[in-house]
């Protein structure tokens, strides 16, 4: 089982490649616990650029480039290119960059947890990589009570 560290990210230079359906859902939780995110992605989906819009995060309409790392300090990788996400795996552990792959959870440094939150209470909700359908049926639940 994983250990839940509870950790402020609220300047830490995060950089999201990919834009669609993973892409969102994970950028709209981090936005409310981080200020300095960076998506780069060729198409970006409705939600982010909502986000974008309130100002809440920068958007690059592009390919994933490796200068992407500069100064990056944790990185999600949420393109549906298993070849791109991998070669952004490899360029992270080169540069010893905290990194989370969204198809491959052997390679994730850390998982993106589910989270329910409510004024200054945070839970965060995770199954070690095995049930992360079962973790967001439970997050509706607390939800619910
Ligand atoms: C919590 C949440 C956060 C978020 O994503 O925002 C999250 N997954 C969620 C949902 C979800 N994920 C998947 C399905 C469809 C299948 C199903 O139902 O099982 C659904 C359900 C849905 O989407 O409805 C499939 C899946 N998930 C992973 C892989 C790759 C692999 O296992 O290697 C594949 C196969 C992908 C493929 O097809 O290639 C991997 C990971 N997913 C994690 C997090 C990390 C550990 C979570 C934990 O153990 O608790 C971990 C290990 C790594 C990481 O990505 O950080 C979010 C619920 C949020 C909420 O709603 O509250
Ligand atoms: N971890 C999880 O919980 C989970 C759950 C379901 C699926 N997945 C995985 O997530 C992946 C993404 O799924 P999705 O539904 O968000 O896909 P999607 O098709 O909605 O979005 C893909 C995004 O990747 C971008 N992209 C493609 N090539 C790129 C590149 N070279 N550089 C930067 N961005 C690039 C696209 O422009 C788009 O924004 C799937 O391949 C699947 O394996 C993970």
């Amino acid at each position: 089982m994983y250990f839940p560290l509870f950790v402020d990210i609220s300047e830490k230079r995060i950089l999201v490649a990919g834009a669609g359906k993973i892409a969102a859902r994970r950028v709209e939780t981090l936005s409310m616990f981080a200020s300095r995110i960076t998506v780069v992605a060729p198409y970006v989906c409705r939600e982010i650029e909502r986000l974008e819009q309130t100002g809440k995060i920068c958007c690059m309409r592009r390919v994933f480039q490796d200068v992407d790392l500069e100064g990056k300090e944790i990185v999600l990788a949420a393109t549906d290119r298993e070849d791109v996400n991998l070669h952004i795996w490899k360029e992270c552990k080169k540069r010893k960059i905290l990194v989370n792959i969204c198809d491959r959870k052997e390679l994730c440094d850390f998982y993106f947890p589910s989270i329910v939150q409510k004024e200054e209470v945070v839970i965060g909700l995770n199954s070690s990589g095995r049930s992360p359908g079962k973790v967001k049926e439970i997050r509706k639940k607390i939800e619910n009570l």
